[in-house]
């Protein structure tokens, strides 16, 4: 399916291994006004922040969500609790600003944009539509390969550009794609080598019937398409073009030092295809909670990712990343504001 054609060219990683900076930062974090390690997990984050920002006053700029919607063929299959037909419904309702991630969107003053990665429908012209359709939805992978190589370098490039073209040192990849759960399922088992029932979930609300038929459906693709070894392949393979246009987004803002604050299972799935193409990547990324959908765990886990929150959220579009958005300002606010002992005449040790 790829051959010598289909090359993509990765965008450098920069490194985030900076000793001295490090030590800035951490110096930093234990000069102020509190007991050394006491504001806990948020310490590491504002120490995560700076290096990746490069900066040991580091600030979030004109931060960014994206919500990638788009269509998978394997619908066809019953694999979801819900018809296909919602996913173009859902852009609808984002683009009026009714969605959960609407409301969180405003509630902190994020800028959100709407992506048509490839969903079944067509949309009139709105300000907060990028229309980047590929194609109107994936093959079915149960019969053939969900992309071929063309279609999902496409979608991966699309990201990317998008990328580039927005402003702001923050990224949110969210995503709207009835049957995503079985995409990202698959992925996670491929290239995770795991077993799929650790993979998989009832995802929109699938009943126990419902999942031994997502679960029977998921292996047989899985076998169908066994021989599928590179990362790429596999996601073209498997994949959906709104995790291909993720995975191509995630790519260029790491290159370009942003801050990938990541969302539940589907976006994280994308993220592991990042980092089979780019090995460090999710270093870039913060981990915003550990989603009701069982894979997500396991993904988590194989990323060495502690999330920061754990709320039984269970619905993508980028809600968990957007909930997670204060802690984010609260660890910049500490480093950037807290007095420093020596600022407030506060005693350090004993004497
Ligand atoms: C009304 C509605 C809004 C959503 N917003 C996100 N999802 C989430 O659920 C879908 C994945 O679950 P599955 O694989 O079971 O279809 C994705 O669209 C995901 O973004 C939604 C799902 C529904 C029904
Ligand atoms: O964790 C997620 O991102 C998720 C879980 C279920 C359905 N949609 C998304």
């Amino acid at each position: 399916m790829f051959t010598a054609r289909h090359r993509l060219e990765l965008p450098n990683l920069p490194r985030l291994h900076n000793p001295t900076l490090q030590q800035q930062l951490q110096q930093r974090i234990d000069q102020k006004t509190k007991p050394p390690g006491s504001l806990g997990q948020l310490e590491a984050l504002a120490l995560q922040l700076g290096l990746i920002l490069n900066t040991a006053t580091p600030a979030i700029q004109q931060p960014q969500i994206r919500v990638f919607a788009a269509d998978h063929g394997l619908t066809d299959e019953g694999i979801s609790a819900f018809p296909k037909a919602v996913t173009q419904q859902m852009v609808l309702n984002f683009l009026a600003g009714g969605a959960a991630i609407n409301v969180f969107a405003r509630q902190h003053g994020l800028t959100l944009k709407v992506v048509d990665a490839g969903v079944d429908a067509d949309f009139a012209p709105h300000p907060d539509l990028l229309q980047k359709k590929v194609m109107r939805g994936t093959r079915n992978s149960l019969q053939t390969a969900a992309m071929n190589a063309e279609e999902c370098l496409q979608a991966v490039f699309c990201g990317m550009a998008l990328v580039r073209e927005a402003p702001g040192n923050l990224l949110v990849v969210g995503e709207m794609g009835i049957g995503n759960t079985s995409a990202a399922s698959l992925l996670l088992s491929k290239l995770g080598k795991l077993p799929l029932d650790q993979c998989i979930g009832r995802g929109t609300g699938l009943d126990d019937a419902g999942l031994a038929h997502k679960q029977a459906i998921l292996e047989q693709v899985l076998h169908k398409h066994r021989q599928v070894k590179n990362p790429l392949e596999i996601l073209a393979t498997l994949g959906g073009l709104e995790i291909a246009m993720m995975t191509g987004a995630l790519l260029q803002a790491a290159s370009e030092r942003r801050i990938l604050l990541m969302d539940g299972f589907i976006a994280c799935s994308a993220l592991l295809v990042a980092e089979h193409l780019q090995p460090g990547i999710k270093d870039f990324a913060v981990f915003s909670h550990a989603s009701a959908e069982p894979g997500h765990r396991h993904l988590l886990q194989l990323l060495n990712a502690s999330p920061l929150l754990d709320l039984d959220l269970r619905l993508g579009e980028g809600t968990g990343a957007v909930l997670a958005y204060p802690l984010l300002q609260s660890a910049l606010a500490f480093l950037n504001d807290m007095a420093s002992f020596t600022d407030a005449g506060v005693s350090e040790k004993m004497p």
